[in-house]
């Protein structure tokens, strides 16, 4: 048996075949479908503009990922995406939202991390991951558990939970299930600005492509930014747009200094709460029009891309549901600033929505979580309805 291992270089980094040109247009034509035209994105280039939304698994063993990650992550990147962003990845322990998130707060959880991107890029597929604290909605369980327990809320020590370490902006808790979160103090914050600049070195080591700052669903970024988590009375927070975005700006400010490839943050465009995002000069929710000024301010501290998403700050929200829900988001983002690139995500299955968006420049890449979830192969599918063929990985090309 040694000498069989000896004979591999190592077990990170042997693949017994390369797949470099997966998800490309085998045919090339004058103007082949944007979904599979390359894209640039800071100093980088994709090879195609389908991108794998980050998913948490729930997998990880105290924040290191394990095989589960390996099989996951690369059941996507042998398929042809041109991009996956691996799950919420918090920068913290308590900033998890179950115990079984992934983490980047300790050396050791580099290695895992290094097979799957060796084994991405083995296959010609960018990876980046999701730098993420869950702020308020931290301590609680992977969705399995939480069916059992009956309901969503903060999990106590007993059950794995933080219950006593859980910080927001304001001591405003998501919901009466949920614990009432400490208030972040200003040397706090500087400790969490910390903590992700050192995820980025961690980042860097691994050999990541790109990094996506978790700024939406409710977590603390997403917290920090609308009105109705945070109520604070220093120059952080309150009805003022400028308080709230100071901090998430700075912290962002640090990441793209700390990181020299390319940077997303992923946004909720909308708390969808009821009622309008501004009522007779009074911020009532984060919404499209603050949305566009967050997007700004990135794009001149340096982000590379803006990822439309919205929801899950508000345990009451009342989402319209329907197919591209956010692609009007994007849309509004990329017309108050066309300069800014734009992904999008959410209920986005059919090719030829996802085609539209990007010839109708609604958006410059198309984000997918469960249909590829359903489907890995859903790459090759969408080009053949798309009327292109596509490279399949040389050991699935029989099926094909
Ligand atoms: C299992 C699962 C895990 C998710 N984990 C994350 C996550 O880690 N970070 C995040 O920003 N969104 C997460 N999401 C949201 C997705 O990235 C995506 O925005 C959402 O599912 C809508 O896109 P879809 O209609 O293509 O699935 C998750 C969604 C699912 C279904």
């Amino acid at each position: 048996m040694k000498a069989t291992n000896d004979a591999v270089p190592g077990v990170y980094g042997y693949f017994p075949q390369n797949n470099p040109e997966i998800g490309t247009i085998l045919e090339k034509t004058e103007s082949g479908p944007l979904l599979f035209t390359p894209i640039t994105i800071g100093n980088l280039t994709f090879k195609n503009r389908i991108f794998a939304a980050p998913m948490c698994q729930y997998s990880s063993d105290n924040g290191h990922a394990t095989d589960w990650h390996l099989v996951h992550i690369g059941s996507m990147a042998s398929r042809g995406v041109g991009a996956i962003c691996m799950e919420a990845t918090s920068v913290v322990p308590e900033g998890r939202i179950s115990p079984e998130d992934a983490g980047l707060w300790t050396d050791s959880q580099m290695e895992p991390l290094k097979r799957i991107v060796n084994f991405t890029h083995s296959q010609g597929t960018k990876i980046g991951v999701q730098l993420a604290h869950a702020g308020r909605k931290a301590s609680t369980y992977s969705p399995w558990i939480r069916q059992k327990a009956g309901s969503r809320r903060t999990a106590s020590k007993d059950e794995n939970g933080w219950p006593d370490e859980v910080f927001g902006p304001s001591p405003v808790s998501w919901s009466n299930d949920f614990v009432k979160p400490k208030e972040l103090s200003k040397d706090q914050l500087v400790k969490i600005e910390d903590a992700f600049v050192a995820a980025i070195g961690r980042c860097m080591e691994i050999g990541f492509d790109f990094i996506e700052i978790h700024s939406a669903h409710g977590y603390l970024l997403s917290s920090f930014v609308s009105p109705l988590s945070n109520v604070r009375s220093d120059d952080l927070g309150g009805q003022s747009l400028a308080n709230r975005l100071r901090w998430p700006l700075r912290l962002i400010k640090r990441c793209r200094e700390a990181w020299d490839k390319p940077l997303f943050v992923r946004i909720s465009a909308t708390d969808w709460a009821e009622g309008p995002e501004q009522e007779n000069g009074v911020w009532k929710q984060f919404g499209i029009e603050q949305s566009k000024i967050y997007a700004s301010e990135m794009y001149k501290l340096g982000v590379d891309l803006v990822h439309v998403s919205s929801g899950g700050n508000w345990s009451e929200q009342n989402i319209i549901i329907r197919p591209g829900i956010h692609v009007p988001f994007a849309e509004s983002i990329k017309q108050a600033n066309p300069k800014q690139l734009v992904g999008v995500v959410g209920l986005i299955k059919d090719p030829k929505l996802a085609e539209a968006c990007l010839q109708e420049g609604k958006a410059d890449v198309i984000f997918l979580a469960r249909a590829l979830m359903r489907n890995p192969h859903w790459p090759m599918e969408a080009a053949e309805q798309l009327g292109v063929r596509v490279k399949v990985a040389n050991q699935y090309e029989r099926a094909f």
